[in-house]
């Protein structure tokens, strides 16, 4: 994690106060995660996670925290957010905005094989599915126009290979953006970030997805290339791993078939999927946030994984 706020155990009481959930008992930061605060709260009503938003502004979480609760009660396993006795679930924790949502059992699994990327990507499929009843709009904030507005940030960072690829794969995702195929696209609330540490299993059950916190309205299909991106492929390399995509995306479909445009699309949204969390990863590498507890991913593996994109296009 991240614990860029220290939570002092008054704060978390008081909290606890509020939404009646009795004694706090145990309160711990978490090493996992690098955009919030997370503390793991056990009290006398159970186990949950408090979370305090260090970037987003308090008029953008009723977006995700309703859709959390919205694809909860749809019956995923998703954190569902408590609410205090007159039904807020935005709360304020040492001043800033906050959350507090069950915690959901189960582990990571970094090392998915075939049935796990089955599991994920039936879930995903459902969480899409499900969202399409969700009335709240708000686009993915890390969409087209952050990354237009993000790239000249991180230019002067970069050799000038990199500099070319970047430039040239933004000018690419533009023309893509702009085309009839994508205008086609089937879209709806997405995570956006639903990456192997973001969802958590037992044995090869799959009990929990959370971290909604990139989620926005965009197309399913961007939300299937960052699953594909992060599940199916060789983590050294980031070469494509062609049996965990078989078994993601035949999972997928066995609950909603892929349109035309989207099979036409996923070459060029898996190079997208790509550029956004390398473009991310470099904004955070090189222009990091003070935390106690803060591991910077490498952005020089989502580099590898567009140029294996782009390289190696897949064919359906
Ligand atoms: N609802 C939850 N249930 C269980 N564990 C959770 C839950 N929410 C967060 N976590 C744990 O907290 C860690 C950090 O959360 P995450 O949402 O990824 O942080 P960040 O928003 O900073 O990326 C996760 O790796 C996971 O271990
Ligand atoms: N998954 C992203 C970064 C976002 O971090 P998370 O802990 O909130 O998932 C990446 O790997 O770059």
């Amino acid at each position: 994690m991240a614990v860029f706020t220290e939570v002092p155990p008054e704060e978390a009481r008081a909290l606890l106060q509020r939404l009646q959930l009795g004694e706090l008992l145990a309160l711990q930061g978490i090493a996992g995660g690098i955009e919030n605060t997370n503390y793991f709260v056990t009290c006398s009503e159970g186990e949950f996670v408090l979370t305090l938003f260090e970037r987003l502004r308090a008029e953008q979480l009723p977006f995700y925290l309703y859709l959390m609760q919205h694809l909860a009660q749809g019956g995923l396993p998703v954190p569902d957010p408590r609410a205090d006795a007159q039904g807020n679930i935005v709360h304020s924790v040492c001043g800033k905005p906050a959350a507090l949502v069950n915690r959901l059992p189960g582990k990571s699994q970094l090392a998915p094989g075939p049935q796990h990327c089955a599991a994920m990507g039936q879930t995903l499929a459902r969480l899409h599915l499900v969202g399409r009843s969700f009335d709240r709009q708000q686009p993915n904030l890390r969409g087209l126009a952050w990354w237009n507005e993000t790239v000249p940030v991180v230019l002067p960072y970069l050799g000038p290979q990199q500099a070319e690829l970047l430039r040239s794969e933004l000018a690419y995702q533009n023309a893509v953006a702009a085309s009839a195929d994508y205008a086609a696209l089937p879209r709806g609330p997405v995570h956006a970030d639903l990456f192997r540490d973001n969802v958590l299993f037992e044995g090869e059950t799959l009990t929990g997805c959370f971290d909604f916190y990139f989620a926005g309205v965009d197309t399913w299909l961007f939300d299937l290339a960052v699953c594909l991106n992060d599940w199916c492929i060789d983590w050294a390399t980031g070469a494509h791993h062609a049996a965990r995509a078989q078994a993601l995306l035949g999972a997928y479909e066995a609950e909603r078939a892929l349109t035309p445009a989207e099979r036409a699309l996923l070459p060029a949204l898996l190079r997208a999927g790509a550029l956004r969390f390398w473009l991310s990863r470099l904004w955070d590498f090189h222009l990091p946030r003070e935390a106690a507890l803060l591991t910077p991913h490498d952005p020089t593996h989502f580099e590898r994984v567009l140029r294996e994109r782009i390289a190696h296009p897949l064919q359906l």
